[in-house]
């Protein structure tokens, strides 16, 4: 494989580099991905993360092991399988497995090498469209609410939600973002403020349940969210807190937007009721781990519940921004959303 570099992933010299988003923002450390069980322990474990990115990662590691030649076909295969299975909501990392299990089936192993790299390159240009087609939304002195992590450290391009502020910044608006932090795993706190800060767009870092109450005084004029899926019928999963974050936009008339590639698109799942939601350990809420060591605040063995995503009814959103437009909801209520899809060769 060719030389690939991205602000998280780095493919240089045959070796396979992941940065380690669970030191972030405070440290840049890269670790070296090098089997199957790395990648799938980073995945689990958030070190690398975003539906965009997991798919890539994990393309560009069987892509690796496959021109290291020692792997058969029904090796690749399985690895492909245990890939796929590493984390359940983002759909991307089963279309991006798919089409890598079709290259090796229809093709043969030589042929996964240059699938990993396409779908790293196409991952960049989508990236690219879907921000062309959504800062056009944004007016100039607008205040954009976003929540997790939708940008450059969840895909290898420029991001999605993120992608859309960072056009519209680059396009001289003047745009300020309130920053959710995201609990439990801190993905807006500790990552969107770090890309934030590098891209320098002025920002303010909330907590998610201050959200309503910025809203309620009118000051939020958009919000813009990623998504791990959207079912056919325009529902989306995105991470736990975006459907609160949907009813609170629609009391408040404040327009909603998903942003997405196709590759989160599923158009085998027909609403949300069909998304599955991963659910994560207790740890997670009953404290925090990271960085400064961990700090448990609960009591010991008080009962959780972790969903690690939501879903979102599709009559919550104003539009889904993807890479192939803008669609609202009578286009996703009639299947103008698949048929774009389709008529440029995307059916997944
Ligand atoms: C472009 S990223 C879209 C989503 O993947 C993002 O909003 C999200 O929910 C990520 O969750 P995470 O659990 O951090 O992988």
């Amino acid at each position: 494989m060719h030389n690939l570099q991205a602000t998280s992933i780095r493919y240089l010299d045959g070796q396979l580099w992941v940065l380690d988003q669970h030191q972030l923002p405070h440290q840049e450390s890269w670790l070296l991905c090098q089997s199957v069980d790395d990648m799938v322990n980073m995945i689990q474990h958030l070190q690398v993360r975003g539906a965009p990115l997991i798919g890539i990662a994990a393309s560009l590691l069987l892509g690796h092991l496959a021109a290291s030649q020692s792997y058969t076909l029904e090796q690749l295969r399985e690895a492909a399988e245990t890939l796929r299975a590493a984390r359940p909501t983002a759909v991307n990392l089963m279309n991006n497995m798919d089409s890598m299990l079709a290259v090796l089936h229809t093709q043969g192993i030589e042929y996964l090498p240059q699938e990993a790299e396409r779908l790293f390159n196409e991952d960049v240009a989508l990236c690219n469209a879907i921000a062309q087609h959504g800062a056009p939304l944004l007016g100039n002195n607008s205040n954009v609410l976003t929540h997790c992590n939708t940008g450059s450290l969840a895909t290898v391009g420029v991001g999605t939600a993120i992608g859309v502020i960072q056009a519209a910044h680059a396009q001289g608006k003047n745009i300020h973002v309130y920053v959710d932090e995201t609990r439990p795993l801190l993905q807006g706190g500790r990552l969107t403020t770090w890309e934030m800060k590098k891209h320098d767009i002025p920002h303010t870092l909330i907590c998610d349940n201050m959200a309503a109450l910025l809203m309620r005084e009118g000051k939020v004029d958009a919000v813009l969210v990623g998504a791990d899926r959207i079912a056919a019928n325009g529902d989306f999963a995105n991470k736990v807190g975006t459907y609160s974050l949907a009813v609170n936009a629609h009391y408040h008339h404040v327009p909603f937007y998903v942003v997405a590639p196709y590759t989160t698109v599923d158009t085998e799942c027909p609403d949300g009721n069909g998304i599955p939601i991963e659910e994560r350990a207790a740890a997670e809420v009953q404290g925090v781990s990271g960085h400064f060591g961990s700090v448990n605040w609960s009591p010991e063995e008080t009962p959780v519940f972790n969903p690690a995503f939501d879903v979102t009814p599709a009559n919550l959103v104003t539009g889904w921004i993807l890479d192939t437009g803008v669609y609202t909801q009578s286009d996703v209520a009639s299947g103008v959303l698949k048929a774009a899809l389709q008529s440029d060769g995307k059916t997944l």
